[in-house]
């Protein structure tokens, strides 16, 4: 096969890139320079495209004895990553960008140039297995449970999933990983894993999003609406936080307060009780599915809310207008704006983008 490794200049792809030259495949690989801003270029920066990082891609390509290209992609990933992060929180939602970005930009973007170019599949670093089933392909959960990335993999349709290669899913550990790098003789084998968000290279988000959103002082309100203090920006809380409401007032049954919900248009934000983060009920009407749709429109599944949290036993109800879960017991802090992403033992069958919860506790409880 003609294969197109997308290479950030880590350990992952270096070694996935490594094991689809070594499986026979026609390897060529390529950088994405994602970001132009300063910031995320320099030395130093949790970014994943700084300058070292394309000259790492570079090193392991040469090593590899494979062509290599750099593609500026920046304008793609500002307008369908970078700007929807910043309307979404604008919107009071909770986005998350990884998932963005292997939607709009590595299984879109690039893999659509791929193609053109004559390309069978892009093979990336990511944890994650693909199944031959008997209804097509399947995206299942890695070996390594540590390291898993199906949940931000699950916005890839079966046409993508086709076109998809991901040589590390069955890899039991990173360590291993890193091991076989060093044996490889690849310079990268022991460089830090990425993490934070790539286009906020000091990691501060909030500071990054005052700054985008613009900062406007609003006001704390309970429940019932009544008015318990100020904020200076909405932007900078997210549903079941508890840091930074400096409330001054003592809640009357002197329990902490958590940020329940967002509102952007009125510039409030609404706090409660832990017990109140209890969702009964998430639904959207964003979603797709991750190769074949199920055949019922009624199913038991799990749910999963973030990239590493717990999945959850759960009921979902699909209807054309879109999909609404319920949960066998109440999710805990969920936003809008997250993603859901629904499973079946390790299999990920589809994800919903959630617009709207339901709390497990009614207002006057
Ligand atoms: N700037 C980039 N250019 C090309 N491919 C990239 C880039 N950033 C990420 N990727 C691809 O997406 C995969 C997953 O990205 P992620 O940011 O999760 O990196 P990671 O797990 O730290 O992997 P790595 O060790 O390869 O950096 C990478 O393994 C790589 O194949």
């Amino acid at each position: 096969m003609r294969i197109l490794a997308a290479m950030s200049g880590g350990v992952d792809s270096a070694v996935a890139a490594a094991r689809a030259v070594e499986a026979g495949h026609d390897v060529v690989g390529v950088h994405l320079a994602l970001s132009r801003a300063g910031g995320t270029l320099r030395t130093g920066s949790r970014g994943c495209c700084t300058i070292e990082d394309a000259l790492d891609a570079r090193r392991v390509s040469d090593l590899l004895g494979i062509p290599f290209y750099v593609w500026d992609f920046s304008e793609r990933f500002r307008d369908d990553v970078i700007d929807d992060f910043i309307s979404e929180y604008k919107a009071g939602r909770t986005p998350n960008p990884c998932l963005r970005c292997n939607e709009k930009i590595k299984f879109a973007a690039l893999l659509e140039r791929a193609i053109e170019l004559g390309f069978d599949a892009v093979c990336t670093g990511h944890y994650a297995t693909l199944v031959d089933g008997e209804n097509g392909l399947e995206l299942h959960r890695a070996s390594d449970s540590a390291k898993d990335q199906s949940y931000v993999l699950g916005v890839l349709n079966a046409q993508q999933l086709a076109h998809t290669y991901f040589p590390l899913g069955s890899t039991p550990s990173k360590a291993l990983v890193r091991a076989e790098a060093a044996e490889r003789g690849i310079t990268v084998a022991q460089k830090p894993d990425s993490h934070d968000i790539c286009f906020i290279p000091d990691g501060d988000t909030r500071g990054w999003l005052a700054e985008k959103v613009g900062a406007e002082t609003g006001e704390v309100v309970d429940r019932t609406g009544a008015v318990i203090g100020t904020h200076e920006g909405a932007h900078a809380f997210t549903v079941g936080q508890r840091r930074g409401l400096h409330l001054g007032v003592p809640a009357p049954d002197g329990k902490p307060r958590f940020v329940l919900e967002v509102r952007p248009v009125t510039n409030t934000v609404v706090v409660g009780p832990k017990e109140a983060l209890a969702i009964a009920e998430i639904s959207g009407e964003r979603f797709s599915w991750a190769g074949a749709a199920p055949s019922a429109s009624e199913f038991a599944c799990e749910v999963q809310i973030r990239a590493h949290s717990e999945p959850v036993p759960a009921q979902a109800f699909v209807t054309e207008a879109g999909v609404r879960v319920v949960p066998d017991v109440p999710l805990d802090g969920v936003a809008p704006g997250q993603s859901a992403v629904l499973y079946i033992g390790t299999r990920v069958l589809g994800q919903f983008t959630i617009d709207t919860t339901v709390s497990a506790v009614p207002v006057d409880a």
